[in-house]
């Protein structure tokens, strides 16, 4: 149950942040889609009723964010969680010998700015919003999901760059995690593994036929609800905080 939940979800509108302000709506709670100006977060919004609102919001700008977080507030009054889904992925060799190249300097670069400070982003300006919330008996006020990947640990074969980006989203989940503890937040990280989405159908049909396969169970791609009962789980679990949870049919990436 997530009645009377109001979420902020960061690439709520599309993949797995879609399929969780669906999970949210449908168990009786409402959301807030943080997603680009070109993105469908207004359609999905539209869509999903009078119970979702769509903030145009690159989640590295700090006026963008600070803008969510004011329209969630003004419309809905408060903030009880947060779930970080935007992030971008790209593939390059750091040095392609077939081709005589090296990896672009500004495609890290841009991967780092959106999957790690986007997602620190969004945690450092919503936490004051959270924290003005009641604590619970246990002192709780809020919650924090972020995503990474299992290629944190299992980065592929031109993968250093998107890698690198959810690895450390894993590293900063514990500090925040301390950070934020004397205000009654959670902070947890999912690391999926493949996932039936637009981005991961953005891969090469022969990488994705080779991943695929290689899920020893269930042998296919997870659906986005089923990352969206992990976030209701972490929601609802008090006890689950600073961790990174893999949900990857136990899957471990070869090269
Ligand atoms: C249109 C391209 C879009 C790419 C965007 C990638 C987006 C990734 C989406 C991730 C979504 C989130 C998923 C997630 O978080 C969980 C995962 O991480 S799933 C793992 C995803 N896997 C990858 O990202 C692998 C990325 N690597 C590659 O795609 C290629 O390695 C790369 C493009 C970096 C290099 O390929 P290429 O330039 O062709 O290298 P070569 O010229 O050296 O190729 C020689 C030869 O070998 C084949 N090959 C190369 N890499 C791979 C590979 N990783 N797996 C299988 N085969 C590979 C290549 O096709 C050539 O074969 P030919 O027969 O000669 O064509
Ligand atoms: N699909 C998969 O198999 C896996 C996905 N992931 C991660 O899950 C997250 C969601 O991925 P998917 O749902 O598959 O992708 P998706 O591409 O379907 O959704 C990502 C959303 O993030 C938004 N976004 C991108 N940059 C943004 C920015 N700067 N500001 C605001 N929104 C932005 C996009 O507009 C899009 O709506 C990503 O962080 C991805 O790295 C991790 C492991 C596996």
């Amino acid at each position: 149950m997530l009645k009377g939940v109001v979420s902020m979800v960061g690439g709520g509108a599309s993949g797995l942040g879609r399929a969780t302000v669906e999970r949210v709506i449908r168990e009786g709670g409402r959301a807030v889609i943080c997603d680009l100006p070109t993105s469908q977060g207004a359609k999905v919004a539209s869509e999903l009723g009078d119970h979702v609102l769509f903030a145009p919001t690159d989640v590295t700008s700090t006026a963008d964010v600070e803008e969510a977080l004011a329209l969630c507030k003004e419309e809905f009054g408060r903030l009880d969680v947060v779930v970080n889904c935007a992030g971008i992925s790209m593939a390059a060799k750091v040095f392609n010998h077939n081709k005589k190249l090296s990896h672009s300097l500004d495609d890290f670069k841009r991967i780092q700015t959106v999957n790690i400070c986007g997602t620190f982003n969004v945690i450092r300006l919503s936490a004051a919003l959270l924290a003005e919330n009641e604590p619970d008996a246990d002192g709780q006020r809020g919650v924090i999901v972020n995503t990474a990947s299992i290629a944190a640990f299992d980065g592929r074969i031109g993968q250093a760059a998107y890698a690198a980006s959810k690895a450390a989203i894993v590293g900063m989940t514990l500090p925040i995690a301390r950070d934020l503890s004397i205000l009654g937040i959670r902070v947890c990280t999912i690391a999926p593994g493949l996932f039936n989405t637009p981005l991961m159908m953005s891969l090469p049909e022969k990488v994705q036929h080779f991943l695929g396969k290689m899920t020893p169970f269930p042998g296919r791609l997870g659906h986005p609800d089923e990352f969206a009962m992990l976030v209701q789980t972490i929601i609802n679990n008090p006890m689950m905080n600073g961790e990174t949870i893999r949900l990857d049919g136990a899957l471990r990436m070869m090269p």
